[in-house]
């Protein structure tokens, strides 16, 4: 068996038949006693315990969140792009104070992708199911299409475990604001790879930058953890800190003023790549996305949970607007210079 999927493993996608590649995927995608009823019927059926599910959904789109070449000459692995897929998913379902359960996973492929890149996604993402510590969540089906570029879709399913949810608009003036996780090395990581340095020239630091934007770390145990500590409001950045902050300030009707010096370790452990780059690290962590923190309000007498750092504070929106700050989320009382991703702006 292992002789034909290794011959297999040299072909294109093209050159199989949906039947043949599924064989050959299935057995690498996390499996789980969980499930009622894995992949192979035409649904599949996930206990949920609670009485709700929590879901979402993540799509990645060739040359929109990853490339085959990148400019400094890396190529984006079916691992990267399955453990990135597992990762963005699980993350979300980390932000509302759930445990994943169960994900689907829909891949669309050029004829010619080679059929070891999708196996290397299959095993990256399961591997990212693993490695956070998703350990209820079966990968319980999918969907195979073929297009002109690649596009690979996971969508999550989360219990609550009888915990509350824990939304966007519960900050209230008065809050800490706390940060669990990393930010801004994914951010160094693809300014590294869209930079003209030879990937061959970065050394080991640089090169674990690369590894976070590949490969990123969501604390998937800080969701869970913070709604159990009584978290006001929680979501997880994607988009980048000052972005996905201004969200919860709009969603709480709070102002949050961001401290610089409480940010200052996560500036610090990136100035070397963004002195070799000419960058500034600080736009990295106040606007890079994809590093999966969890960003969280607290009220002003909850001690934080271990993993998180406070790093600013709420006010009330209407006193912070007639003290003249029209901005939701400032940096020091100033209006920040970087805002953070958009898929549809410039
Ligand atoms: N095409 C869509 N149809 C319906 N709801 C959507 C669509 N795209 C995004 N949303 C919803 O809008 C909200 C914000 O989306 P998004 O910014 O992608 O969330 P996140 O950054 O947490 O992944 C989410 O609740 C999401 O479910
Ligand atoms: C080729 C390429 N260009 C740009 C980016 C940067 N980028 C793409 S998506 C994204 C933000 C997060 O993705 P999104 O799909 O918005 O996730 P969501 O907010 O829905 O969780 C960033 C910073 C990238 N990863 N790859
Ligand atoms: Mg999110």
């Amino acid at each position: 068996m292992g002789g034909i999927a290794n011959q297999a493993a040299e072909q294109t996608v093209g050159q199989l038949s949906e039947t043949e590649l599924l064989k050959l995927i299935l057995p690498r995608l996390r499996g789980n006693a969980t499930a009622l009823l894995g992949p192979g019927d035409d649904a599949a059926i996930l206990a949920a315990p609670d009485g709700r599910t929590v879901v979402s959904i993540d799509t990645q789109v060739q040359d929109q969140d990853f490339r085959l070449e990148w400019n400094n000459g890396y190529a984006s692995t079916g691992f990267d792009v399955g453990w990135k897929s597992a990762a963005q998913n699980l993350s979300d379902i980390n932000a509302m104070g759930a445990v994943p359960t169960g994900l689907v996973l829909s891949l669309t492929m050029p004829p010619q992708t080679p059929v070891s890149w999708v196996l290397d996604l299959a095993d990256g993402l399961s591997a990212a199911i693993s490695e956070l510590g998703a350990d209820r969540c079966v990968v319980a089906g999918g969907d195979l299409s073929a297009g002109a570029e690649l596009v690979i879709t996971a969508a999550v399913l989360g219990d609550l475990e009888g915990r509350e949810a824990v939304r966007r608009g519960g900050g209230a003036p008065g809050d800490q604001l706390a940060v669990a996780g990393v930010l801004g090395r994914a951010a160094a990581g693809w300014a590294l790879l869209e930079g003209s340095q030879p990937v061959s020239s970065l050394d080991a630091e640089m090169l674990a930058l690369i590894d976070y934007f590949r490969c990123p770390r969501p604390p998937l145990s800080a969701g869970p953890m913070a709604a159990q500590c009584g978290a006001t409001a929680m979501l997880d950045i994607s988009d980048g800190l000052v972005r996905d902050a201004t969200r919860l300030a709009k969603a709480s009707g709070v102002q949050i003023d961001l401290d610089p010096a409480a940010l200052g370790a996560f500036v610090e452990e990136l100035q070397p790549a963004a002195h070799f780059l000419k960058q500034d690290p600080l736009a990295w962590v106040l606007g890079g996305g994809e590093d999966h923190g969890l960003l969280c309000t607290f009220a002003a007498d909850t001690v934080l949970p271990a993993g998180f750092t406070a790093i600013g504070s709420v006010r009330s929106k209407a006193e912070t607007t007639i003290a003249g700050i029209t901005d939701w989320v400032t940096v020091a009382g100033q209006r920040s210079s970087t805002v953070g991703w958009d898929h549809f702006a410039d």
